[in-house]
């Protein structure tokens, strides 16, 4: 006997992608006995499907994202992994995690993943995937990226003398004043240790940091000591982030967040999107200040991503560039004009 679920959103509006708590109803599915003519028909209520990339199993909520062509996804992640040098001295910023699927693909390749992602299903199931497959150095942090990114770099990567010097720059001020601009929240860079170390979120309210139990972790010695999560930077050597953001892309915050911390070396993207107007602020070399607010008149609502990405540019901090090294298209959807492209950035 095939097992059918059908599940539908309802969601009355204009928008081609209903917002995920738009409530789910199960649809009646007719199913035929095996060795039977007849025609049953029934309601499943089981919410959630199941898939495999790799040999690793997925548990998929219905508002979660997850790629349908997983033979091909499996190919992306690995390339993307090939990439980034990966070892355990890699600390991996899985950046629009999703359900788990790329950190969790190349968790045993790494010494540790931090997902970051906005639907509250999707990071309960890329918890509850960790858990299936037995993967214990993996994070997943429920939060808008733009929201956490520059909060969640100091938190990992600066010492506590960093952070003081951090506290001190123009880099760090602009930053926060963007974040106040954009009522966005900034996490306080001392945290409670401990509370990094217990997965409990530092964030605001919204925020949820899940991991697989911390115990694991500390026996098997791939996440953090007892010294707490500022002892995780030097710990690291290989730090990269991996974006797989939605078709709009990453948000200039978070763009900003990780150009201008110093100890990330690898930016690996998986959409090719919005990867031209990203790469002009990432790789174009830092310029002297100009006048702020100077658009020579041109409309904004007329630029381009590109265009807009170049006057952006002008704020920029003064930071390392990354330099474009190599990108290859990855055939995800056959047949039509779409596919995804890896595009690895380095400095
Ligand atoms: C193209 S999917 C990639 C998911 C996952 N990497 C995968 O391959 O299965 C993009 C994901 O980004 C999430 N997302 C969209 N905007 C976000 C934001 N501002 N911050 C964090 N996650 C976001 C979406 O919910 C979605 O899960």
């Amino acid at each position: 006997m095939f097992w059918h679920s059908n599940r539908l959103q309802d969601h009355r509006g204009i928008s081609n992608a209903a917002p995920a708590d738009a409530p789910l109803r199960s649809l009646p599915v007719a199913i035929t006995q095996a060795n039977s003519e007849s025609e049953v028909v029934k309601t499943f209520n089981e919410t959630r499907i199941h898939d495999y990339i790799g040999n690793l199993r997925f548990s998929i909520s219905p508002t979660a994202f997850f790629q349908v062509n997983t033979l091909a996804a499996e190919k992306l992640y690995s390339l993307a992994g090939d990439w980034a040098r990966l070892g355990p001295d890699t600390l991996l910023f899985d950046v629009c995690c999703g359900t788990g699927t790329i950190g969790l693909t190349l968790a045993n390749r790494v010494g540790m993943v931090v997902g970051i992602e906005m639907n509250a299903s999707a990071v309960s199931d890329a918890q509850r995937n960790a858990e299936i497959n037995g993967i214990a150095n993996c994070k997943f942090i429920c939060a808008k990226a733009e929201d956490v990114m520059g909060s969640l770099l100091k938190e990992y990567l600066d010492t506590p003398q960093q952070q003081d010097e951090d506290s001190n720059s123009s880099a760090n001020d602009e930053q926060q004043n963007e974040e106040a601009d954009n009522g966005t929240i900034s996490v306080d860079n001392k945290s409670d240790p401990q509370k990094c170390l217990k997965g409990e979120s530092t964030e605001a309210d919204h925020s949820h940091v899940s991991n697989k139990s911390t115990e694991d972790e500390q026996n098997s010695g791939r996440s953090s000591t007892v010294d707490g999560c500022s002892t995780m930077g030097p710990r690291f050597k290989n730090i990269v982030a991996i974006v797989d953001p939605p078709r709009s892309g990453l948000h200039p915050i978070v763009i900003k967040a990780l150009r201008t911390h110093p100890r990330l070396r690898r930016y690996i993207s998986c959409n090719p999107g919005t990867l031209v107007a990203n790469a002009i602020e990432l790789c174009t070399p830092s310029v002297e200040r100009t006048e702020k607010g100077s658009n020579r008149g041109q409309g904004w609502r007329n630029m381009s991503n590109a265009g807009l990405a170049r006057q952006r540019l002008k704020s920029m901090p003064k930071s390392e560039p990354f330099r474009p090294v190599k990108a290859m298209a990855v055939d995800l959807f056959p047949h039509t004009p779409h596919c995804e492209l890896v595009m690895l950035l380095e400095r």
